[in-house]
């Protein structure tokens, strides 16, 4: 067995690896995308050089990440089996409060909290499999998406909905993006030389899923996602929050329950809005060549976003700063500025030249006077390898 760490993230239609070597270095980074297209490809980061690797027509995340190893397998990136294998897995209910060694009980309740993340708990369990039968000896270990949230207090995570719903079916509000949220707590702390039980703060995770959190002295206290990772914010092509009463309009309207699921959770937020396409920075282009639906996209986007923002300081006694992470917080000057200018009253003031060059000469900090507001790049990756190692030095205890 080598000493290697491996890390699976499936996405619903994407696939992330990442190795390590035992003392947390960063030795290939993998995106395959397009999965289930006849284009699907992989692009492998080592050392700064970029390598593609086309994967077979249609491939599945099994398909793909068999290729993927053997490419990894070939080119000595990995060597042998890898110590342990962390798996990010979206959905853990409140059976799962930590990083937890996957076993056929585990795999199943996996499976039982897959109801309620319908996009992603599926694959993450396939991805699961796929490495069970190519490393039927190292430990796998599921990271979960939820797991951070878990200390939500009863206000932030009860629906005002009949108390069987929560007793016979668990619906609450569960949160997601936990791994991203928490390894930001954990580095705003550094940045602030205190610990992370006195740090408070807003993380605003923006990719193509979004939620923010608020998080009082260490603890998840609030956030934006609920039961699913539908709720909340304008995302890619997630509506976020909408009205309850849509689902019975639309379904006089005679759409079916599968058309209305697909369209809240595939066909709306930036895509729905802007009726061109997803991805936040082709629309920052079609928005300053005129495109009026591009910008309306935008717009919604940030007032939601601040909405939140002004939502989540109701959790909170202190705070030491608000931070932007995920593809788009990281790198969308455009977006965070446009948010922050809806907070003004809130004590919220960006500086435009530090927001232009993403807070880089600054230590991550963006905001002119009033509370701190930082750009910290995440690491999910990184944060589950780290919880993964954690997770076997537990169970060998
Ligand atoms: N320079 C940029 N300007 C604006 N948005 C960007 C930029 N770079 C990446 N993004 C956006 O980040 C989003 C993807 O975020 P990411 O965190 O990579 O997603 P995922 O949740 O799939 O990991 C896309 O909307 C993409 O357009
Ligand atoms: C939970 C969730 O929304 O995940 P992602 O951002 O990977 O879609
Ligand atoms: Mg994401």
């Amino acid at each position: 067995m080598s000493d290697t760490l491996l890390v699976v993230n499936c996405g619903s239609s994407s696939l992330k690896l990442a190795v390590f070597s035992r003392d947390m270095q960063r030795q290939a980074q993998i995106l395959a995308e397009r999965l289930g297209t006849s284009d699907s490809s992989a692009s492998i980061e080592r050392k700064g050089q970029r390598q593609t690797l086309q994967l077979p027509d249609n491939s599945d995340h099994q398909q793909a990440l068999t290729a993927v190893i053997e490419h990894l397998e070939q080119e000595a990136i990995l060597e042998g089996a890898p110590l342990v294998i962390g798996h990010r897995v979206v959905h853990g209910g409140e059976t799962f409060r930590e990083a937890t060694r996957i076993d056929q009980h585990v795999a199943d309740a996996i499976h039982r909290c897959g109801e309620l993340a319908p996009l992603h708990n599926p694959v993450n369990l396939n991805g699961i499999r796929a490495m069970q039968s190519l490393y039927p000896d190292t430990p796998q270990i599921a990271v979960f998406d939820t797991a951070f949230h878990q200390t939500l207090p009863d206000h932030a995570y009860l629906y005002a909905l009949p108390r069987r719903c929560y007793q016979d079916w668990g619906v609450r509000r569960y949160g997601f993006h936990g791994t991203s949220h928490a390894y930001i707590l954990r580095e705003l702390a550094k940045k602030l030389d205190k610990p992370r039980s006195n740090v408070s703060l807003i993380s605003a995770h923006l990719g193509n899923g979004c939620s923010v959190a608020a998080i009082e002295n260490g603890q998840s206290r609030d956030t934006s996602m609920g039961l699913t990772p539908l709720e909340g914010l304008v995302m890619g092509t997630r509506s976020g929050d909408v009205d309850p009463g849509l689902f019975d309009f639309l379904q006089r309207k005679g759409l079916s329950q599968d058309s209305i699921s697909r369209m809240l959770n595939q066909e709306s937020g930036l895509l729905g809005l802007s009726g061109k396409t997803n991805d936040m920075r082709s629309l920052v282009q079609a928005a300053d060549s005129g495109n009026r639906a591009a910008q309306e996209a935008i717009d919604v986007f940030c007032f939601r976003l601040a909405r939140y923002i002004g939502a989540m300081m109701a959790s909170l006694s202190h705070l030491d700063g608000l931070v932007f992470t995920g593809g788009i917080g990281e790198n969308s000057p455009r977006v965070r500025a446009k948010t922050v200018r809806h907070l003004r009253l809130l004590g919220f003031e960006v500086d435009d030249a530090k927001n232009e060059n993403h807070g880089q000469d600054n230590n991550g900090s963006i905001n002119a006077a009033g509370h701190g507001i930082y750009v910290i790049p995440t690491d999910e990756e990184g944060m589950i390898a780290r919880e993964a190692l954690e997770a076997i030095d537990r169970s060998s205890d």
